[in-house]
């Protein structure tokens, strides 16, 4: 884990991680770095994503989060651990988020080839709280997971960047049994922080993850959004429920 984020930070204090996701530009990175992000998540071996980045931009990126003292976080559906080894190394990156239904033989894999990688292992959860992966949660940590992901699976088997918002029970009946600290995602904004009061003081809460809500109108990483996710989960704990 990064210099920074050691382990599992104090319940919603300041060392709660906030990532934002899917820069495709230095002047991204700069907003995320600016509005107080301390990860920002690029996409490579996401085909046809729209934040999909050539290895060559990815590591540019990477070098340019970390002029900032951001950690980048290589976002991937990639389950070829030789690959995504290789791919960590080429650009520079230590936190690999496999966001798909990678199984725990691809993180083990990965950590062999790479043992310096920090394997970050999304899990989906559909509208019911359900989380088909749940049952691999030991398996995965053996395997070298250091943290954990949910991320909200739609109905019509979307995932990534669904806007759609976990149910906190569900979060925290999952939570319970994981081995690791996790983030949440899953159209995170700053007004749901109030529907989570008790997600930030679980033990294994880290953090957030935010792709739609961290940005501006013209769609871009906005400075402006992430300081105000940085304020709400950070220093949110108890707040009344704003208006969304
Ligand atoms: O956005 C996508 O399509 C996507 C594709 C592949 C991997 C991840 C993707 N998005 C990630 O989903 C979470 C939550 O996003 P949101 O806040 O609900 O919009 C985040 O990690 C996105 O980068």
């Amino acid at each position: 884990m990064s210099a920074r984020h050691p382990g599992p930070p104090a319940a919603g204090g300041p060392g709660t991680l906030l990532k934002a996701c899917g820069a495709v530009s230095a002047r991204e990175v700069a907003a995320a770095a600016a509005g107080g992000a301390d990860c920002v998540g690029l996409w490579h071996g996401i085909p046809g994503g729209r934040a999909e980045l050539a290895e060559h931009t990815a590591r540019g990126l990477a070098a340019e989060a970390r002029s900032h003292g951001v950690e980048p976080v290589l976002v991937t559906f990639g389950d070829d651990p030789a690959a995504l080894a290789a791919a960590a190394d080429r650009t520079g990156v230590r936190w690999v988020q496999l966001h798909a239904y990678q199984l725990p033989r691809v993180v083990g894999g990965l950590r062999e080839r790479a043992p310096g990688a920090v394997p970050v292992k999304v899990l989906h959860v559909d509208g019911g709280g359900r989380c088909l992966e749940l049952r691999l949660a030991d398996a995965y940590a053996r395997a070298g997971t250091e943290m954990f992901l949910l991320d909200t699976a739609t109905a019509d088997g979307r995932v990534g960047s669904t806007g759609q918002a976990l149910d906190a029970v569900g979060v925290l009946r999952i939570a319970d049994r994981l081995p690791r600290p996790f983030l949440l995602a899953g159209g995170v904004t700053a007004a749901r922080r109030a529907d989570y009061d008790r997600v930030v003081e679980h033990p294994m809460f880290a953090g957030v993850d935010v792709d739609t809500g961290a940005r501006g109108g013209d769609g871009e990483l906005s400075e402006t959004a992430v300081t105000e996710l940085s304020r709400a989960w950070r220093t949110g704990r108890g707040r009344r429920k704003e208006r969304s």
